[in-house]
């Protein structure tokens, strides 16, 4: 073969349409190995603000598929062990493990999030002038296991994801509305939904019915207990009748440390937690 026929094969090689180059190829969806049936591994962890323990010593198992709530009162810590999780803040000591072999504090908050962990703040924070469809568009673009061509059209799978997320979160028919139109309720499933087009394995998920009607609380209750199971679900909540409409396992945190853990039969009874608590609500409940 020529010199020539050689580069001519070379280019045809290089312009291949079945080509994928490595930097454009969709990263492969990390192995979180959950072979002992557990998905978050938090041990021993403390951290101090000012000398203020934060966390103080916090232990925490989560199985995979769970849908765990977690309560407590005002600086419990709730939100600094969510932050130490997805990277936020970095602990003084301990371990967080995602499945057996992700050492999480080794990591900065957008591997975590590649690594499969998505977080949900309380106040939604869709773009409210796109449309629904869109803002699950932006989202499933800004993913970086998904081809990184913000300005290319969606692929037939890309589409399809999003018609399976806006089927999942109850917005099929607002899927053309300004986000900004959706009622606050809609909002969050707007956002939830702008986490699951990228498929994330655990959910952080703070305070998502508050200042939901009761219709829209008892939909969340559906869509979180829906989302578990494929993925695992972690909620922050106040709202002790919601935690128990969704709850099958409850931890209790108090002054960084668990305080109990069980079923809300078993927490609501707990003298502790009625103390520290629950106090004359659960008492009366
Ligand atoms: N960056 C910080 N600097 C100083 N103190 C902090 C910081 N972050 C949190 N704290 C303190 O740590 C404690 C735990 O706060 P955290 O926000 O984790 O509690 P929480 O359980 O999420 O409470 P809430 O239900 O009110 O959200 C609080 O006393 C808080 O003031």
């Amino acid at each position: 073969m020529s010199a020539f026929d050689n580069s001519i094969q070379g280019l045809r090689e290089t312009f291949r349409r079945d080509q994928v180059w490595p930097f454009l190829a969709p990263e492969q969806a990390a192995k979180i190995d959950v072979s002992n049936q557990m998905i978050l591994y938090v041990e021993g962890l403390n951290l101090s603000f000012d000398g203020f323990k934060a966390l103080n010593d916090l232990n925490l198992y989560v199985n995979d598929g769970e849908l765990r709530c977690l309560i407590g009162a005002n600086g419990a810590g709730k939100t600094t062990l969510m932050d130490v999780i997805t990277g936020k803040s970095k602990p003084d000591a301990g371990s967080v493990y995602f499945g057996q072999t992700h050492n999480l504090l080794t990591k900065d908050e957008a591997d975590i999030a590649q690594l499969g962990i998505g977080r949900k703040f309380q106040k939604p924070t869709v773009f409210e002038e796109q449309t629904v469809f869109d803002n699950l568009e932006l989202s499933l673009k800004t993913d970086k296991r998904v081809l990184p061509t913000l300005f290319a059209n969606l692929s037939p799978s890309e589409i399809d994801r999003i018609d399976e997320v806006l089927a999942i979160i109850g917005l099929k028919q607002q899927r053309f509305m300004k986000a900004g139109a959706l009622s606050h309720g809609q909002k969050q499933w707007l956002e939830i939904g702008m986490l699951l087009v990228s498929d994330p394995r655990l959910l952080l998920i703070d305070e998502p019915v508050a200042g939901m009607t009761a219709q829209e609380t008892e939909r969340t209750a559906e869509l979180l207990t829906s989302l578990a199971g494929e993925r695992t679900v972690i909620v922050v909540e106040h709202d002790m009748e919601f935690v128990r409409s969704i709850a099958r396992t409850v931890t209790v945190l108090h002054q960084g440390s668990v305080l109990a853990e069980g079923t809300m039969d078993q927490i609501q009874s707990n003298k502790d937690v009625i103390e520290v608590y629950l106090g004359e609500e659960a008492v009366e409940a």
